[in-house]
């Protein structure tokens, strides 16, 4: 398995080597040359799989001759065995044909642990075998941060690099980042908002001198091996719902567009699925692109779902690298276009591709508010603004006899701020996190320079 960039100039890379580079030199992301598909008796016989057994399944064409049969296998086992469910991804259901796909049970609570787990894991592997060390770098509006620490926390050939929008992520999500003892872990407090993390983020990536000289290695969704991850949870969602004998919508609480192109690729391996609606927040660049035309970038507002405070969302690269038959001088224009006037106009054969597989919506912050409380009202389940942003969206959507999934993103004891005002009740924060406000929190606020946080980063990483 080959994989390529949506820009077409970068070098085509293996598996292992797509995952540890990050983003490509051309500036593009990498994708698979060609998508494997799962015929339907084989996504029919992922049913009664255990999550580890049906994640082998659906990711192994992927990886290629990276790692042998047996290793993949302990590699996944080691992912999700500090999952709180036996699950992993349960079902919910909160209306005739509505489902939550619990995505929080991870050691960090949110969505990202399916895939940063794993890539944890990965690395090690890769890295004990070729004897490197790196140096990563992520940019988060609150929950990648947390996830990335987790799993990369205490390992002797990583030093991890957090750059957060200062005072724009929860309490509890700052306190995840910046409570970690080991002195390989770096939470750094950018004056900026999450777009402007990303940029630097991307502005390190290509400057190929600190790059190369750091080992700059990349786990925000940029990475292949991150949207992969969350190809899985699609499939066993799907299959416990009737597929592929029954068509599915799934609706995604959107930021960076990375778990929703996961979806786009579970249908592309031949998983039916009818719908992906892309939910937004008041930060709605994406559903103004699809329903206008236009991917237009006005300042990022900041919200009671602060992960979805973005507006450059760096995986709608990957949609777009396939809406234009995969011409990277295309995607490369309309991403010089992004930097240069803050915005472009997507062509009407893009947009109509687009549109065959997307649909979207967005919730206001009321909305939000209200689609918790009325949840908990007729459920009994609290859900957090993120999840609810996707609730709302969905419950706009027009009928289908497919059922609708709706992405549970985040525990709701991650935002209790934005839960209470909604319900009167704070969510409790799991055993394991009970002492989360009594550790010591360790941070370096930053400026929004380039030069002064690779000076940073160079400073501090561990030769
Ligand atoms: C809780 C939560 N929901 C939704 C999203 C949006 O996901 P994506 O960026 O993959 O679109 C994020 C951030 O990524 C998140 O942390
Ligand atoms: N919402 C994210 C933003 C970064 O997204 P990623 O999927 O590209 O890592 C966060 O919580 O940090």
């Amino acid at each position: 398995m080959r994989y390529v960039s949506t820009r077409g100039q970068a070098p085509v890379l293996s598996f292992e080597e797509a995952m540890l580079t990050g983003l490509a030199r051309d500036g593009g992301l990498y994708v698979p040359e060609t998508v494997p598909t799962m015929p339907p008796g084989a996504i029919a016989a992922l049913a009664g799989l255990s999550y580890e057994e049906a994640a082998f399944r659906v990711m192994r064409p992927f990886v290629g001759d990276a790692f042998t049969d047996a290793e993949f296998e302990a590699i996944i086992g080691r992912a999700y065995a500090g999952f709180n469910h036996a699950a992993r991804a349960p079902l919910a259901q909160i209306g005739p044909n509505h489902f939550l796909l619990e995505l929080f049970h991870g050691p960090t609570l949110a969505f990202k642990d399916f895939a940063m787990q794993l890539i944890g894991q990965l690395f090690q592997a890769a890295l004990e075998r070729s004897g490197q060390r790196v140096t990563i770098v992520g940019a988060t509006s609150g929950d990648t941060g947390s996830a990335a620490i987790e799993a990369f926390r205490g390992l002797s050939n990583v030093d991890v690099f957090i750059l957060f929008p200062e005072g724009r992520v929860s309490e509890v999500q700052r306190r995840q980042m910046t409570t970690p003892a080991e002195d390989n872990v770096h939470a750094l407090a950018l004056k900026g908002d999450f777009d402007d993390c990303q940029a630097r983020l991307k502005d390190m990536f290509n400057h190929f001198e600190f790059r190369d000289a750091v080992g700059l290695a990349g786990v925000n969704s940029i990475n292949w091996a991150r949207v992969l991850a969350q190809v899985v949870y699609y499939f066993t969602a799907a299959v416990s719902l009737g597929a592929p004998h029954r068509p599915v919508r799934f609706t995604v609480p959107t930021g960076n567009f990375g778990d929703i192109f996961a979806g786009y690729i579970a249908q592309r391996m031949g998983l039916p699925v009818e719908k992906l609606v892309i939910a937004t927040n008041q930060n709605d660049i994406l559903h103004r692109a699809l329903t206008g035309g236009a991917y237009e970038t006005k300042g990022v507002a900041p919200s009671i779902s602060p992960s979805m405070d973005i507006q450059v969302s760096s995986n709608f690269e990957r949609a777009l690298f396939e809406a234009y038959g995969r011409d990277g001088a295309a995607v490369a224009g309309q991403m010089e276009d992004l930097k240069s006037k803050g915005g472009f106009a997507i062509s009407q054969g893009a947009l109509e591709f687009l549109r065959e597989t997307f649909a979207s919506g967005r919730a206001s912050e009321a909305e939000t508010t209200d689609t918790i409380r009325a949840t908990f009202a007729a459920t009994g389940l609290t859900i957090c603004p993120h999840t609810a942003v996707g609730v709302k969206v969905a419950a706009d959507q027009p009928a289908s006899a497919a059922p609708m999934v709706t992405l549970a993103t985040a525990h709701p004891a991650k935002f209790p701020d934005a839960v209470e005002a909604a319900t009167g009740a704070r969510p409790p924060l799991p055993k394991s996190m009970a002492d989360l406000y009594d550790r010591p929190e360790r941070v370096s606020p930053v400026e929004n320079d380039l030069a002064a946080l690779e000076a940073l980063i160079n400073e501090r990483r561990k030769r």
